[in-house]
C-alpha cells in the first residue's frame, strides 16, 4: 500500500523560485526512504511538507490514501512522528512527561501514560529509573533516545527523521541507527530520513533517494546504485565512500566491484 504519494509537487517559498520541483515519489508502507544531498535543495522542505509544516505550491500530496488538504492537521501529525537533530525535549519535564506528552494532550489517564513511557523506554534500550530524570540530566544520545520514544508515543504509521542523529558522536549514533533500523521493523514503520551521513543512507535505506537542485536526481536499492549506470552528479557525489559502504555490506571484492560499474 502507497502510504505517501506526491505527484508532481511543487513548492517555493519565493514567486517563481521552486526549492522543490514537480517532484513525483511513493513511499509504500514498511520502506525505509532515506534522502541525501548537499545543503539547500529541498530535503527538509519534502519532509516538512508530509506533517503540514510546510505547504506545497502545487500538485498533489497524498498520505495514507488522502490528499493533504482533507486531512485535519492534528489527526494527520498523530500519525505521523517527527525527530529533528535538535530533539526539543521540554526541559521542565522529566522523561516520562516528555515522552507520555502527546498522550496527555488526547487526556489519557496516568496508568495510561505510565505503561506507554515504561514500554518505549524498554524498546530504546534505557533504564526504569530515567522515568524521573529531567532532560539536563541526560547525555546527547539519550536525549536523542527520549525524543525517539515521544515521537513514537502516539503509536504513529509514518516516522519524519530530518538529521536526528547529527549531533551524536560515531559510536551513539552507530547504535541508536541500529536501534531505529529494529525498531522500523518490528514496528513496521515507514520512514523518510535525511542525512548528510552517505553511510548511514546506504546502511539503512531500503530505498536512498539523492536530491540536486530541488529534484530527485536518483532514487534506488543500494543494488541498483552499484548495478545501474548513475548519473554524473550521483557519481561524483558518491565519490569513494559508496565503495566503502558497499565492500563493508556484502563482502565482495574490490576487483568485482570495479567489473559492475
Ligand atoms: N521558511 C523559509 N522561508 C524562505 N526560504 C526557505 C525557508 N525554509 C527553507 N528555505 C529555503 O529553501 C531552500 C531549501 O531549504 P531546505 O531546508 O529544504 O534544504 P535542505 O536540503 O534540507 O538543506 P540542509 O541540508 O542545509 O538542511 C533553501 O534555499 C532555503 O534557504
Amino acid at each position: 500500500m502507497t502510504v505517501i504519494e506526491f505527484e508532481n509537487v511543487s513548492k517555493s517559498y519565493e514567486k517563481d523560485k521552486p526549492v522543490i520541483k514537480n517532484l513525483d515519489l511513493k513511499v509504500k508502507r514498511g520502506e525505509f526512504i532515506t534522502i541525501l544531498g548537499t545543503s539547500g535543495n529541498g530535503k527538509t522542505t519534502l519532509l516538512k511538507m508530509v506533517n503540514c509544516l510546510e505547504k506545497k505550491t502545487s500538485g498533489s500530496l497524498k498520505i495514507l490514501d488522502k490528499e493533504i488538504e482533507a486531512w485535519d492537521k492534528t489527526g494527520l501529525r498523530r500519525k505521523i512522528g517527527y525527530v529533528v537533530q535538535s530533539i526539543g525535549l521540554f526541559p521542565h519535564l522529566n522523561t516520562e512527561e516528555n515522552i507520555s506528552y502527546v498522550l496527555t494532550l488526547q487526556n489519557k489517564s496516568s496508568e495510561e501514560k505510565r505503561k506507554k513511557a515504561e514500554e518505549l523506554l524498554e524498546l530504546l534500550n534505557l533504564p526504569h529509573d530515567y522515568l524521573k530524570k529531567y532532560p539536563r540530566e541526560l547525555s546527547g544520545g539519550e536525549q536523542q533516545r527520549v525524543g525517539i520514544a515521544r515521537a513514537l508515543a502516539s503509536s504513529p504509521e509514518i516516522m519524519l527523521m530530518d538529521e536526528p542523529f547529527g549531533a551524536l558522536d560515531e559510536i551513539n549514533r552507530r547504535k541508536l541507527q541500529e536501534q531505529v533500523k529494529k525498531l522500523q521493523k518490528e514496528l513496521g514503520l515507514t520512514i523518510m530520513l535525511v542525512t548528510h551521513d552517505i553511510e548511514e543512507a546506504f546502511t539503512l535505506g531500503s530505498r536512498i533517494i539523492i536530491m540536486h537542485n530541488g529534484k530527485i536526481e536518483q532514487i534506488g536499492t543500494k543494488e541498483e546504485y552499484y548495478q545501474s549506470e548513475n548519473t554524473k552528479f550521483v557519481n561524483e557525489f558518491l565519490s569513494e565512500k559508496l565503495k566503502f559502504v558497499y565492500i563493508k555490506d556484502n563482502d565482495i571484492s574490490l576487483n568485482e566491484l570495479k567489473n559492475l560499474r
